[in-house]
């Protein structure tokens, strides 16, 4: 259960808020609805690196063994849910840490997709990559308008996983997902909502949380072992190929990220980045 130790309890209103010192992610629990918001803060722009990577297994953990009716997940930044995956872990990488970093989101996403609570997305900002991954591993998106998300790997010179895949898939037809995804097409909010890769759109992100709650509410007379047993049964052979291929995905993320013409682009990515934002 929680890690009694490390943690802070703290009300705010009718939520109870709950984190641990400097972690990158906090939990709140909103005791009328019994709903935990999952909030990912780490600056600049929720960039997944290990640490996030880490905090957010152990939040889902923390949700899933405190009886939560759901869980939203969200970004306490006010323009982006996340930026994907940390593009410093995977350039010039540390041998040990990227093999923990690759294991971590693997973790992250058999957690996630595999959750036994109803999960929905607050995208409250831009949701490319790792971002989108995360979006759509949950059951329903609420997106607020003027941003984008995709799966963009294609335009970085990388290349999705299956299991990244396999998320995408379960929320757009085929055809879409892999034209997006050969494409690495990012969609603007409007364009998402009308492909179907979000739900519904929302104003703000109260509002985004309220849509998303409405959608866990939803299930409020389903019996919750019967709802999350016919979940699982849906997910059940992606999650499977994913535990039975832990080792060859790993080693071959290692082979493939270590390629020299993979660096270079990966570099010349980042330069592209800080320009960006030097201007
Ligand atoms: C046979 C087949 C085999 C298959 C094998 C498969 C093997 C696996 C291959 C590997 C797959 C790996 C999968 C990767 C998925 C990913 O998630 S990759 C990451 C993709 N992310 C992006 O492209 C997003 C890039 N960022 C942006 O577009 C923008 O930053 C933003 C829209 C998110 C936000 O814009 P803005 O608010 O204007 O902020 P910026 O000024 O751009 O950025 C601020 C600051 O953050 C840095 N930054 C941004 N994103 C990242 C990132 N993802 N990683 C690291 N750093 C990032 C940016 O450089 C700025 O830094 P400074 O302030 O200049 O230091």
């Amino acid at each position: 259960m929680l890690r009694s130790s490390l943690l802070t309890l703290t009300r705010i209103g009718s939520n109870r808020l709950m984190s641990t010192a400097a972690k990158l992610t906090t939990v709140e629990v909103n005791d009328k609805t019994g709903i935990a918001t999952l909030t990912m803060c780490r600056p600049p722009v929720n960039g997944l690196n290990l640490e996030l990577l880490k905090d957010l297994s152990q939040s889902i953990d923390e949700i899933e063994s405190n009886k939560s009716r759901g869980l939203i997940l969200t970004s306490s930044n006010p323009t982006i849910f996340s930026a994907g995956l940390d593009i410093l872990e995977m350039y010039k990488p540390d041998k040990e840490r990227i093999r923990a970093f690759w294991t971590s989101l693997q973790d992250v996403w058999l957690a996630l997709y595999g959750s036994s609570v109803p999960t929905a997305a607050a995208i409250n900002g831009h949701s490319p990559a790792g971002g989108c991954l995360l979006a759509t591993s949950c059951e329903y998106r609420v997106m607020l308008p003027k941003f984008t998300i995709g799966l963009n790997e294609t335009q970085l010179g990388i290349v999705a996983p299956k299991w990244f895949m396999s998320s995408f898939l379960s929320v757009l037809p085929r055809r879409i997902a892999e034209r997006a995804l050969n494409q690495g097409r990012m969609f603007t909010t409007e364009e998402a909502l009308q492909v179907g890769l979000i739900d519904e759109v929302a104003n703000t992100k109260e509002e985004a949380i309220e849509k998303c709650s409405a959608f866990i509410g939803s299930f409020a007379k389903v019996n919750p072992l019967a709802r999350a047993l016919t979940k699982q049964q849906f997910r059940a052979a992606d999650l499977q190929q994913l535990e039975n291929e832990r080792v060859q995905d790993l080693e071959k993320f290692l082979f493939f990220v270590n390629q020299p013409a993979v660096q270079k682009g990966l570099g010349l990515y980042l330069e592209s980045l800080k320009k960006k934002a030097k201007n």
